[in-house]
């Protein structure tokens, strides 16, 4: 567990849910839907994710974490199931890709789109 959920755990997060039940709305989430997104809504990095994605004509779920009530629990559980704290943190068929870089890489790459292909999140 990070020091900072070890905090939230200890003195609270100003969140209602425990450590294990945001694992678990975590991990159902990324169950859940082939390509998904934790964002932020103000992120920069989001936006450019959000709008690779659209431009590939993806179907991901984003989840704007600033605009949930859980959203600091839920930050805190995608750091301790994927080891990486910032926003966007991308997953696709249930895999962790890592943040909007990473992202971007797999895009230059060519990659992406057999990816997303692969998961069943290509409408086209
Ligand atoms: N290299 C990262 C940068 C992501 C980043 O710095 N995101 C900021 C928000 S714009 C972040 O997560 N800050 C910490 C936080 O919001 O808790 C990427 O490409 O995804």
């Amino acid at each position: 567990m990070s020091l900072r959920a070890l905090g939230n755990k200890l003195f609270g997060s100003g969140s209602n849910i425990t450590m294990g039940e945001a694992s678990t709305r975590v991990q159902e989430l990324i169950n859940e839907h082939a390509t998904i997104v934790f964002s932020k809504s103000y992120c920069p990095y989001c936006s450019n994710t959000k709008r690779t994605l659209k431009q590939l004509n993806a179907d991901a779920f984003v989840i704007e974490l600033d605009q949930d009530s859980d959203g600091s629990a839920l930050q805190d559980a995608l750091e301790d199931i994927s080891g990486q704290r910032t926003v966007p943190n991308i997953f696709i068929n249930k895999k962790h890709i890592g943040g909007n870089s990473d992202l971007q890489k797999l895009d230059k790459a060519g990659e992406l789109e057999q990816l997303l292909r692969n998961a069943g999140s290509l409408k086209l």
